[in-house]
């Protein structure tokens, strides 16, 4: 029988399911409501590459050294102290009203620090026709609802990157604004290291192209876990490639949308930005898009600028 219209509609949604989802079971005690599911063949091969290459030649675009961007001055020094440089920093070092350094200390960072980072770029849901596709298809298998979604994060990792502990929600945050569900799609196979591992659960898994990875990182009544912690393991050989979205807890106004460009600090059009987080539970990572974190205003306002 030949497709029909509405097959052809339909095999665009849905993905053929070769092997059922697997719950990766807790290989340690522990009280915590996190559960971690896998599905494979969730993307096709198709869809994977066609993601790796739009991602891929959108960080060849915005080709002027990154500016970088600190959640603190604490982290600040604690990467200059790791690339063993002996030089004093203070909040005066950040540009003016921003939590970031100015291009030419940027430049110098990014020597020293060797581009230890990984790479993000976005897309937002009604950018592109996939989105919907891909929005459809989580809801079907996940039973998540594409409105509570938000934007859609490609993320590479050159050899030799990886992500330290963290957690995708607020530890010991109110606002239930936050990520309790994040489903990451791996595009790419890795061939050596790479895997997302859940220290406090004894979990991990190993990037295979195509598969899915979904776990709650809230308890069912909005409580962040601290075992949701998790591991972005380094890639030992070859490069890693992922697509993650989340999934908030409860909706909100600008979910979803691309924000507006934050005013500060100045830059060039075609110049990212390198977001480095707490230390301890955080990396550096290269964004194609400026959020409002580096703002102090946005801090002192308590986050209400967007
Ligand atoms: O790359 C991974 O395996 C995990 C990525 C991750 O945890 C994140 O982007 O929040
Ligand atoms: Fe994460």
């Amino acid at each position: 029988m030949l497709p029909t219209r509405k097959h052809l509609h339909r095999k665009k949604y849905f993905r053929r399911q070769k092997d059922p989802p697997i719950e990766l079971l807790h290989q340690k005690k522990s009280n915590s409501s996190v559960r971690v599911f896998l599905f494979d063949e969730f993307l096709s091969k198709q869809e994977c590459d066609g993601l790796i290459k739009a991602h891929d030649s959108h960080v060849k675009a915005l080709n002027k050294p990154p500016i970088l961007c600190f959640d603190s001055i604490a982290t600040l020094r604690r990467h200059i102290s790791d690339v063993k440089q002996n030089i004093s920093v203070t909040p005066n070092d950040f540009t003016k009203g921003t939590k970031c350094v100015n291009a030419s200390f940027s430049l110098q960072l990014q020597t020293w620090m060797n581009s230890n980072w990984s790479f993000s770029t976005a897309f937002y849901p009604g950018e592109s026709t996939f989105s919907k596709v891909i929005s459809y298809r989580i809801k079907e298998a996940m039973g998540l609802d594409p409105a509570s979604g938000g934007k859609f994060q490609i993320t590479s990792y050159p050899e030799g990157k990886a992500y330290k502990e963290h957690t995708d929600c607020t530890l010991g945050g109110v606002d239930k604004r936050d990520r309790v569900v994040s489903v990451l799609m791996y595009l790419s196979d890795v061939e050596d290291g790479g895997e997302t591992a859940f220290p406090y659960l004894g979990i991990w898994a190993k990037p295979k192209k195509g598969r899915a990875l979904v776990w709650n990182n809230m308890s069912p009544d909005g409580v962040c876990e601290e075992h949701s912690k998790h591991i972005a393991s380094v890639v030992k050989k070859g490069s890693k490639y992922i697509l993650i979205r989340w999934y908030y807890y409860k909706t909100f106004y600008s979910l979803g949308k691309r924000p507006p460009p934050p005013p500060l600090p100045e830059r060039e059009p075609d110049q990212a930005m390198v977001s480095c987080d707490e230390y301890n539970s955080g990396s550096c990572r290269w964004y194609d898009e400026w959020s409002y974190d580096s703002l102090l205003d946005y801090e002192k306002n308590k986050r209400t600028l967007v």
